[in-house]
């Protein structure tokens, strides 16, 4: 995967690609005077002249401060330069910029933002390493108890750039102006949340710099799997399209119902539910294109690993409604390693991963083919409880989602997707994807089963389970949004061919 417009940068390769391209003839003052101008072009799009106080932190995040102040001067607007630090240190490009202000250079002080009507947040950017020390503190808390607008340099001072948690108090913004490429903390709550507005701005960076850094992370776009997605094709017929099989369970029914008719709406040629027969006839009589195969009373177990046999089965779901409750645990647990010993591909979600909470490593060792987890954190936390206690992240900069998600895929071997509001979906490889389309209204009961659907459709279909996991949750994030509130789970299948068609429209110009 390589789609350079989509890369996340953590703080490290930023760093990397700020000193490449300084490498590459390009003055790190310039790089500088590019941040600052492109902060000044974000705040006069946003805002009228008014009255603006920088606050300047020790490092380069402070030196585009100066630029900032020096360029709002410059065009008439009335400016307050504040900078904590020792001047000594600074960069030979912040000091440059640091003499190039003219005006005074106030200390840190409640006072300075009497009369105030925007902040810009220059304290610290990518080289933030520890919770701010007490000047700075003070100085969040002031703007946290003003309310004032503020525009953030970078990241709102206090997120760390490559987790987006909070090393303290952070005074959110209304305007983050980040530079070249995001950065996972954007995406990542709460990161998202106190950044605002995101506007990421060239400054000059050559894209060439890229090669060089071995990016591993993404946000999640149709660009980064539209190539394969598989459309029908004119000489196709249903059997090319995947035969995906459901495992339904016996209370919750409508679970696994809303997994199979998302996978139908996404184009799995057909899809099958499989149900005890005590409870078949409520599949059978409320399904219509999708079959429900009833398995016998007392050899469910094997009946369901019967049906498998058949290799046109390609695609197996199981969790949405599967059950944990006494015999009915054993039959899902069952199901889960009779599906796996396929190697076919499989989506396990809900009641799936459950069922292994006990012995997690007996799934693990099944994992020998195509499979996607979908675990919610709830989940996450029952299947790897030995990621929450490992010494690899036991410090607080790792404990983040897309590093929790990484170490999953590798430990089980699947690629996992880690669900919530900036879902992580994480492939063995260490490659990871972060979703950033997801509306709150997105956060209903049945919408992951719906996932789990579309994922399993996709699979069956042939898509690879990486490409399958990102594709499934941006087409959900996305029919959520164009839905809009008021969404039940069981509008995102019916408004998933709307959308698929404005999708195709966008991304998928030429005919398959
Ligand atoms: N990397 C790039 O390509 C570019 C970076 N630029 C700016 O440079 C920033 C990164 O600069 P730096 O690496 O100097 O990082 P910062 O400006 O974020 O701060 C680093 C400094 O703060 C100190 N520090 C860290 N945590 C502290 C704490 N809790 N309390 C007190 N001091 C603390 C460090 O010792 C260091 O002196 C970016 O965020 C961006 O704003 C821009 O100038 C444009 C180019
Ligand atoms: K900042």
């Amino acid at each position: 995967m390589r789609q350079d417009s989509q890369m996340l940068l953590t703080p490290t390769e930023m760093a990397l690609a700020d000193s490449a391209a300084v490498k590459k003839g390009v003055p790190a003052v310039s790089l500088m005077a590019a941040a600052g101008f492109a902060v000044v072009e974000a705040i006069r799009r946003r805002w009228s002249k008014r009255t603006v106080l920088v606050l300047c932190g020790p490092g380069n995040n402070g030196g585009d401060g100066f630029v900032i102040a020096r360029l709002l001067h410059t065009a008439g607007w009335p400016v307050c330069l504040a900078f904590h630090g020792d001047e000594t240190s600074l960069s030979k490009e912040a000091m440059h910029h640091f003499k190039a202000w003219q005006g005074r250079v106030e200390t840190f002080s409640d006072a300075l933002f009497d009369g105030v009507e925007l902040v810009v947040d220059a304290m610290f950017g990518a080289g933030l390493s520890r919770p701010l020390d007490a000047r700075y503190r003070d100085m969040v808390n002031a703007m946290i108890a003003r309310k004032l607008p503020i525009c953030a340099v970078d990241v709102p001072s206090g997120v760390d750039g490559s987790t987006g948690k909070a090393l303290g108090e952070v005074a959110p913004a209304a305007l983050t102006v980040t530079f070249f490429r995001k950065k996972p903390g954007h995406l990542l709550f709460p990161g998202r949340a106190l950044c605002g507005e995101l506007v990421v701005a060239d400054i000059g960076i050559p894209e060439q710099v890229l090669v060089d850094i071995n990016v591993q992370t993404w946000e999640n776009s149709p660009e980064l799997w539209c190539q394969d997605y598989p459309w029908p094709r004119l000489e196709g017929h249903k059997f090319h399209r995947g035969h995906a099989v459901v495992y339904g369970g016996e209370s919750t029914t409508g679970a696994s119902r809303l997994t199979a008719r998302s996978a139908l709406r996404i184009g799995a040629g057909l899809v099958t539910v499989t149900a005890p027969s005590r409870v078949w006839p409520i599949y059978a009589a409320s399904l219509i294109s999708v079959m429900a195969t009833s398995l016998d009373e007392g050899r469910e177990q094997e009946a369901f690993a019967e049906l498998l046999i058949d290799a046109r089965h390609n695609a197996i779901c199981i969790g949405p409604g599967a059950g944990l409750q006494g015999e009915e645990k054993v039959r899902t647990r069952h199901a889960v390693l009779s599906a796996l010993a396929t190697k076919r591909a499989v989506v396990l979600d809900a009641d799936a991963l459950s069922a292994f909470s006990d012995d997690p490593h007996t799934l693990f060792d099944a994992i020998n083919g195509p499979c996607v987890m979908t675990p919610h954190e709830g989940e996450f936390v029952r299947v790897f409880p030995e990621i929450n206690n490992s010494p690899e992240i036991n410090n607080v900069h790792a404990t983040d989602k897309v590093t929790r998600a990484r170490l999953a895929a590798k430990l089980s071997g699947a690629v996992v997707l880690l669900k919530g509001a900036d879902t992580v979906i994480a492939s063995p490889d260490g490659q990871a994807i972060i979703n950033s389309n997801a509306p709150a209204h997105l956060a209903t009961g049945g919408s992951g089963d719906v996932l789990a659907g579309f994922i399993v459709g996709l699979l069956a279909q042939g898509m690879a389970p990486f490409d399958a996991a990102a594709a499934a949750v941006w087409l959900h994030g996305e029919v959520a949004n164009v839905f809009g509130i008021g969404l039940i789970a069981e509008d995102l299948p019916e408004c998933l061919p709307g959308v698929l068609s404005d999708f195709k429209q966008h991304y998928c110009s030429t005919e398959n």
